[in-house]
């Protein structure tokens, strides 16, 4: 049996899973937590990469790997291979005003047609840009930038600062569209718009991450020419070899390990999904994401759709939100009640809850763009305001959200067959039951998985054969399209924009 791993390095968690390459049956699985925050040092994930490889019982017998992960997290490495700052995640807001500095300067048309994307604070280029005026001496040392998918694989490959090879660092198109120094459409990155974002005159010289197609693999740094600085031993069990890091933190890898390029968490999805045109993914965890992939790029010029790539040759438009699944967390604790009972507390409750709306911006908000807002409850009678139309309420909010921008993806000309509903919230029996009251399109919800993880598999299995795998997706639930338009009325009726 040949195995490969997959990895999903996400905002809140670090989940390995290892698949059997010729039926895509998951042979084990080993997660680890990342600490929260907006703000947070590399170290962590990859201390977390490490507990959760272990916790999946190594990837000493697999063929290949790959990382996916959280994008447009801005990881900034100085010439000796040192992360410079805690890297600054996606759903950090505070380059808000960089975002609106850098769009004054190049035009939003000129972005979108130059990148696909209009920068708002969750993008790489932004984050950049505030390193450079609010850090001006840390912008100075940027010697490399990294996303956290790169970096992790640079990291698990043997490199790192003991070994700081930084031209070894590789990546794949999906997550290189998310920085907003990108063209997806020549596969090329836009060295100007990096530099005018670091205030540089030029940023030739900035080293950033090789864009492998998705069937082009890289070896460890024991096995990369001219990178032996990680001295090979061999380990007895398997014959292979270690990444040996001088900081004591190395992982058993067998010799001759493939490292597929890995990719943003949404695309991993994608992949691991086997979407096709036609199909539309929702994702509930830290983000909600809503997004499809096409055969050509979105170039949507408002900044609503973010024009990204796919893993796997295409195209994958999307939009994000920043409040998803831990609004529901907030809420469950607000009511004392865990996942299970805000389910059903809610499901007691009728569609539009009785005239309670959620707005749901308790990070600020992404999409639509109010980085400085916050949440706030409508329609607060004596009638409404129960702990089941609190709890309904909530989810309702949640998914209007992802509704505006499913019709946000329609008017870039994505068509929706069908909607797949996945992340940590989707396991909810009443997400997917409100979802299907929600949008006007039928809802299926694959069966409780780690999809990013699956989708990272799939990279790695392809980097084996040649070819993209086609493993079988089970679901788990079909609720009939059952569109209660009150819900998105009163959502509208209240909408601040
Ligand atoms: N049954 C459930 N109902 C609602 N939320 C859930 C449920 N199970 C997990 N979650 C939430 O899903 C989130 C984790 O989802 P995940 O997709 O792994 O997030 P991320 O990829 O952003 O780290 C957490 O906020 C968790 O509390
Ligand atoms: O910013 C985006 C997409 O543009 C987010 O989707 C991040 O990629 C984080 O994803 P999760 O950790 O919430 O899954």
């Amino acid at each position: 049996m040949t195995l490969v791993a997959g990895i999903d390095s996400s905002t809140q968690s670090c989940k390995v899973v290892i698949r059997d390459l010729d039926s895509g049956a998951v042979v084990r699985s080993g997660r680890a937590s990342h600490p929260s925050g907006t703000e947070v040092d590399p170290e962590f994930w990859w201390e977390a990469l490490r507990t959760a490889i272990a916790d999946a019982g190594g990837l000493d017998d697999v063929a290949a790997v790959s990382v996916g992960g959280q994008q447009h997290g801005m990881v900034a490495l100085d010439a000796s291979g040192r992360v410079i700052r805690p890297a600054l995640l996606w759903n950090d807001t505070r380059s808000a005003q960089a975002a609106l500095d850098l769009i004054d300067e190049v035009g939003a048309a000129d972005f979108a047609e130059r990148t696909g994307t209009v920068p708002v604070a969750s993008f790489t280029i932004t984050k950049l840009r505030w390193l450079a005026d609010a850090e001006p001496d840390n912008a100075a040392r940027v010697a490399a930038v990294a996303l956290p998918h790169d970096w992790l694989t640079w990291r698990l490959r043997g490199f790192g600062p003991h070994n700081p090879v930084l031209a070894e660092l590789i990546t794949d198109r999906s997550d290189a569209s998310g920085t907003t120094y990108f063209d997806s459409s020549r596969n090329d990155y836009d060295r100007a718009l990096l530099a005018l974002a670091l205030r540089r005159p030029t940023a030739d010289d900035v080293v950033l991450p090789a864009v492998l197609q998705p069937d082009e693999f890289r070896l460890a740094a024991t096995e990369t020419p001219g990178n032996a600085a990680a001295t090979p031993t061999t380990t007895p069990a398997t014959g292979g070899s270690t990444v040996v890091d001088p900081a004591g933190t190395s992982i058993p890898l067998p010799a001759r390990i493939r490292f597929a390029p890995g990719a943003g968490d949404n695309a991993a999805a994608a992949l691991g999904l086997g979407a096709v045109p036609g199909d539309v993914v929702v994702s509930i965890g830290t983000s909600g994401t809503v997004f499809a992939v096409t055969e050509s790029p979105a170039r949507d010029a408002t900044g609503v759709v973010a024009g990204f790539a796919d893993a796997a040759g295409n195209y994958l438009p999307l939009v994000a939100t920043l409040n998803a699944a831990r609004i529901l967390d907030a809420i469950s604790t607000l009511l004392d009640a865990d996942h299970t009972e805000l389910g059903r507390l809610a499901l007691s409750a009728e569609p539009g809850s009785a005239g309670a709306v959620l707005q749901p911006y308790f990070e600020g908000e992404r999409t639509p763009n109010l980085p400085q807002a916050t949440g706030t409850l409508f329609g607060m009678t004596l009638a409404s305001t129960t702990r089941p139309n609190l709890a309904r309420a909530a989810i309702e909010g949640m998914l209007c959200g992802l509704a505006d921008g499913l019709d946000a993806l329609r008017s870039q000309g994505v068509v929706a067959s069908r909607l797949l509903l996945i992340g940590g919230a989707a396991q909810n029996p009443a997400v997917s039951t409100i979802a299907a009251q929600v949008f006007s399109v039928p809802v299926v919800v694959p069966e409780p998985g780690e999809y990013v993880a699956a989708g990272a598999a799939a990279q790695a299995a392809w980097v084996v054969t040649g070819s993209r795998p086609t493993w079988p997706i089970a679901l788990l639930a079909e609720p009939a399209v059952d569109f209660r338009p009150v819900i998105r009325d009163q959502y509208r009726a209240v909408a601040v924009v």
